[in-house]
């Protein structure tokens, strides 16, 4: 329940300074960048590939928006208010987040509830019944490790925290434009859950909403898996249902954050005593190959974008130092993104690299992947490996450019909200009830043999531990 302010109701009873106003956004292949509620569906794990619904929903021509073929968007119109008739509207905004333990007695539940998420561990639908056991079973296992990193960094996550501060700068950096609005943190894997959120929302009657999730890049796995739990809580509530919402999917384009990231980059490199002889290397959270492969998210695509964007942006200034890119934070047995980022930093000591500085790229607070993995683990192995400076990028955090341009990225998203329908998408009742009884029994009995096999139990606690 985290509502900055409660004083939401705009001193005019409308949203200020968005009539005929013009906005150039960058173009960009893979982002829409802004979505009404009424598609959010299309990001479920069951539904269609992401590559396909990223090309539909591009298609699609959100209210207030008239797309030119280079990607650039006219506000042309508002749907807040009429020459006659001002409504009045109460707008939130919505920060998404993933939420991390606060002690260590937190961080087995915290674990329980992120492998309980069918977006990070997707089963097939025929074994999904085993995804609350499985998950049970994997957090008491990896709950030893994960608290080891959590007790090295102060005994539990900063999240909260910042995306609070995050939340109270946005409010200010929206309030300097003459916008006044409410902000909300939900979390999906800890408190404050997104359904606080939500109810808080509820409770204070929000008229207009704006979704931004604090993930640049979108992931199936991230945002993805946020905006799936919101879809199916609006879906059942009347209110809810009818609120006019604008989700923000993905804002690694945005040319305020690469500015952002452009501007840490430069200044750490100063730090260096030979700073066109750094290797500027990007560390991004990884996600499993068939997350990209199988089921299209777009997250490798948009990271690989971003990546070059900044460097763009940092030729434009003048720094052309080498760059990679590599995956770090893979979790159990399957294949994740590469390359890895423990064997590039290995290869790259080998290699005589002796500057390098790493660039947490795939989230904007400081967290545990930082503070530990980046900061302590790989660090030494870098050292170990060959490399004899080492810095590392700060997380954006409240960066006051990198906020004033969250701030517009509401303000723009704001005449693209829409009320989701209530369309049901569940496949589960449509289906032949013998066909699903018979798929229940050979999968449970499939499941428990798999399970229960000394081997596979094995296996994932070599990965997990
Ligand atoms: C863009 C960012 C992230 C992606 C993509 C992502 C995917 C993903 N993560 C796991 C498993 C774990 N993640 C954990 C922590 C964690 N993950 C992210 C971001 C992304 N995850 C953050 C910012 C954090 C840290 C939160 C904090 O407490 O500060 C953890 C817990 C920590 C640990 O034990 O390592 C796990 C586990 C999977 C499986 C996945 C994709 C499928
Ligand atoms: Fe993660």
């Amino acid at each position: 329940m985290e509502a900055v302010s409660t004083s939401s109701i705009l001193p005019h009873g409308k949203v200020s300074g968005l009539n005929h106003r013009s906005f150039n956004q960058k173009s960009s292949m893979s982002c829409p960048q802004t979505r009404s509620f009424k598609s959010a569906h299309c990001y479920s794990s069951e539904g269609l590939k992401g590559s396909q619904l990223l090309n539909s929903i591009e298609k699609r021509n959100p209210v207030g928006q008239t797309f030119s073929s280079a990607g650039a968007y006219t506000y042309v119109g508002s749907a807040v208010e009429s020459p006659t008739h001002a409504v009045e509207e109460k707008v939130g905004v919505l920060l998404l987040n993933l939420g991390g333990p606060e002690t260590l007695h937190d961080v087995q539940p915290f674990l329980f509830n992120l492998f309980a998420d069918p977006d990070i561990i997707r089963l097939p639908r025929l074994f999904q019944f085993l995804q609350r056991p499985l998950a049970q079973l994997i957090s008491v296992i990896r709950a030893p490790k994960s608290k080891e990193g959590y007790a090295a960094i102060g005994g539990g996550s900063p999240l909260r925290k910042i995306t609070d501060e995050q939340a109270h700068a946005i409010k200010a950096a929206l309030e300097a434009k003459n916008m006044h609005v409410n902000v909300y943190v939900g979390m999906r894997y800890w408190y404050p859950f997104t359904e606080e959120a939500i109810e808080q929302i509820k409770k204070d009657k929000i008229t207009r909403l704006v979704v931004l999730p604090l993930y640049p890049q979108f992931s199936i796995s991230t945002t993805g898996s946020s905006i799936r739990v919101l879809e199916s809580i609006f879906r059942e509530d009347a209110y809810l249902s009818r609120l006019p919402v604008s989700i923000i999917q993905c804002w690694y384009q945005r040319q305020g954050y690469i500015n952002s990231m452009a501007d840490l980059i430069e200044e750490e490199l100063q730090i260096f005593s030979k700073p066109k002889e750094v290797m500027i290397f990007f560390s991004a959270h990884g996600v499993p190959v068939s997350y990209v492969e199988d089921a299209g998210d777009p997250y490798r695509d948009q990271m690989e974008e971003c990546i070059y964007l900044i460097m763009q942006e940092l030729k434009a200034r003048g720094i052309s130092n080498k760059h990679t890119l590599a995956y770090q934070s893979r979790v159990g047995p399957v294949q994740w993104l590469k390359p890895y980022t423990d064997e590039v930093l290995v290869e790259l000591g080998q290699k005589g690299v002796k500057s390098l500085l790493a660039v947490p790229v795939s989230f904007v607070s400081e967290h545990i992947e930082t503070l530990e993995e980046i900061d302590m683990e790989y660090k030494h192995l870098a050292l170990e490996s060959g490399i004899e400076n080492w810095g590392r990028v700060p997380a954006l955090g409240c960066t006051s450019s990198f906020i004033t341009d969250l701030a517009d990225a509401v303000i723009e998203a704001l005449p693209a909200a829409k009320a989701m329908t209530t369309q049901s998408t569940s496949k589960e009742f449509n289906m032949d009830p013998v066909n699903y009884a018979i798929k229940m029994f050979f999968g449970s009995i499939l499941a428990f043999v798999l399970l229960l096999s000394p081997k596979m139990i094995s296996k994932f606690k070599n990965q997990l531990f």
